[in-house]
């Protein structure tokens, strides 16, 4: 998979380069580039945003310099790409959509800044390719690097070779549409807390019934709506006891 990130703060995506996902790119399970906004700028100040049309508070980024940025890194790679704009005003990411992501051949990232990019410049790309606009949650970020951070994250631990163990994939949270319960490991007994019972008493069966039990439980206390968001057959008899 190839990664392009626009942004005007570059050195804030340098984490990706760090542990898991650096030693993605340095199997070449993941291309990541990241392109400075300003490189496509013409003017002294390097300007990258104007006043809002319609007056309002903050500035609003140039239309004209995000198109010249995004032909050019478009048209760097043949293979078809998602672009995709980080903003609060997005549809939720969730894993399920990390899943589609990580099924994707290629992902260009635009990081907004201010108040936004003019929207002109979504509606344009919008028409000749797929233009996702996602939100990783009900807050403001000061830009979009961050949530391009977590997205990236989220969606390079799903490809196959990038995590040691695959099967942690496919079992952590959400995977089942539950919340994932509580884990233990060494000692027994820790500051007087002991680890249950159950767990250490090598009955495969009613471990995995006692995780979906704590399962259920946190998802119930924590997330209702994804307890109502379940299938009608995802809970059964057990389940319907608990
Ligand atoms: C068309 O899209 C845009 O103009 C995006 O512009 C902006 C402006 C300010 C901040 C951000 C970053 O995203 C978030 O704050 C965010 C994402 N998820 N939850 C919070 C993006």
């Amino acid at each position: 998979m190839r990664i392009d990130v626009v942004t005007i703060f570059p050195g804030y995506l340098a984490p990706l380069r760090e542990a898991l996902l650096g030693r993605a790119v340095g199997t070449g399970l993941l291309d990541i580039a990241v392109h400075d906004l300003r490189d496509w700028t013409h003017d002294v100040h390097q300007a990258v945003d104007d006043a809002p049309y319609g007056g309002g508070p903050g500035m609003v980024m140039r239309p004209h310099v995000w198109g010249e940025a995004l032909d050019d890194v478009l048209a760097a790679d043949p293979r078809p790409a998602r672009l995709v704009v980080p903003t609060p005003a997005g549809r939720p990411f969730t894993q399920a959509a990390a899943h589609a992501y990580a099924a994707q051949e290629r992902l260009v990232f635009a990081c907004g800044r201010y108040e936004g990019i003019d929207q002109r410049v979504v509606d344009h790309y919008a028409a000749s390719m797929p233009v996702d606009e996602i939100s990783i949650g009900d807050y403001v970020l000061v830009g979009g690097e961050v949530a391009v951070l977590v997205v990236v994250e989220a969606v390079a631990r799903l490809l196959p070779g990038v995590l040691g163990n695959p099967r942690s994939a496919a079992e952590d949270s959400f995977s089942d549409g539950l919340l994932e319960g509580p884990a233990y490991t060494r000692p027994e007994v820790w500051r007087g807390h002991a680890v249950p019972e159950v767990l250490r008493s090598g009955n495969h069966g009613a471990i995995a019934r006692w995780r979906r039990d704590r399962a259920l439980e946190r998802t119930a206390e924590r997330r209702p709506d994804l307890i109502a968001a379940l299938p009608p057959d995802a809970l059964d008899e057990a389940d319907r006891a608990l």
